[in-house]
């Protein structure tokens, strides 16, 4: 198992890099700092949550990291290759061959079959699919036999393995889950954390999601906190209790700061 930054004693490039990363909304009167001067660097193979109350700045920090959104400032590197910006179509290529994503409603094309479904990033990216890595990713998420179906076919969990097959089927240098288990039952999250797992140890594979379940952080190697659009804070090896006090902890520094500013 790797979840180092270094291979065979050669360093390799951090498979995620932030630096100085900020977005500002300026869409409404008041201009919302949602990520302020964000700066992390995530080595490959390894298993990253991301925790912070509610509007700290998660799915921006997310969005952003993954090209999904332009920062107002500051730079993201894949793989030691910085975000494209500027033409749409150049970022949209750039995320098909490096990115893979997650969504907590899965965001499966209801026309087509489960099949179809894994291998559209490469069909889109025009990438070549390895047939070795296709028929293992299946055989671990266990979807081998429903290939034909469509997803209307599937349970809420079967849904989101097709979706975590789409994501590693390109072997991508990262892929970001954003509340992955957050429409799912206590049973059905755990197999997906577990198989999100298995993603990082059985394939090398960088895996960075945001998550309000303290369970599903302690799954990873690495817990962030964010608030209030910062770092504020990070837990090598978390458990569920040590993660869930901790944001009980963040929570009460929050709501300190809203009632000092309001007075
Ligand atoms: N399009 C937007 N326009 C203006 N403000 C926005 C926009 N999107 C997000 N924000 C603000 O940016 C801040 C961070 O939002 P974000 O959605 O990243 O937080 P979050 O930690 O993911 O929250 P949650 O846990 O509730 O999903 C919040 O104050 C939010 O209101």
């Amino acid at each position: 198992m790797s979840r180092g930054s270094t291979s065979g004693g050669v360093a390799t490039a951090d498979a995620l890099r932030l630096e100085a990363v900020t977005r500002i909304y300026e869409s409404s009167r008041t201009p919302v700092i949602a990520l302020n001067e964000v700066s992390l660097a995530l080595a490959p193979g390894t298993f990253t949550a991301i925790m912070g109350p509610s509007g700290s700045g998660k799915s921006t920090l997310l969005h952003c990291a993954s090209g999904l959104d332009q920062p107002t400032r500051g730079k993201v590197y894949i793989g030691g290759a910085e975000l494209p910006y500027g033409r749409e179509s150049k970022v949209t290529k750039f995320r098909r061959g490096r990115i893979g994503f997650i969504f907590q409603q899965y965001n499966l094309m209801p026309t087509l079959t489960v099949r179809q479904n894994v291998l559209l990033p490469a069909r889109l990216s025009g990438k070549a699919v390895d047939q070795e890595r296709y028929t293992t990713v299946l055989e671990r998420i266990g979807l081998a036999d429903r290939l034909d179906h469509q997803p209307s076919e599937l349970s809420g969990g079967e849904q989101q393995r097709v979706a975590i097959a789409r994501a590693l089927v390109t072997a991508p240098e990262i892929v970001f889950a954003d509340e992955p288990t957050g429409a799912l039952d206590t049973a059905t999250a755990r197999e997906i954390l577990t198989l999100l797992d298995e993603a990082v140890y059985a394939f090398g594979q960088t895996v960075v999601m945001v998550t309000h379940d303290p369970v599903a952080a302690a799954q990873a190697d690495l817990v962030l906190f964010l608030a209030d659009g910062r770092i504020v804070g990070e837990m090598p090896t978390p458990t569920a209790a040590a993660v869930a006090e901790r944001m009980t902890r963040l929570g009460d520094d929050v709501v300190e700061r809203e009632t000092m500013a309001e007075a």
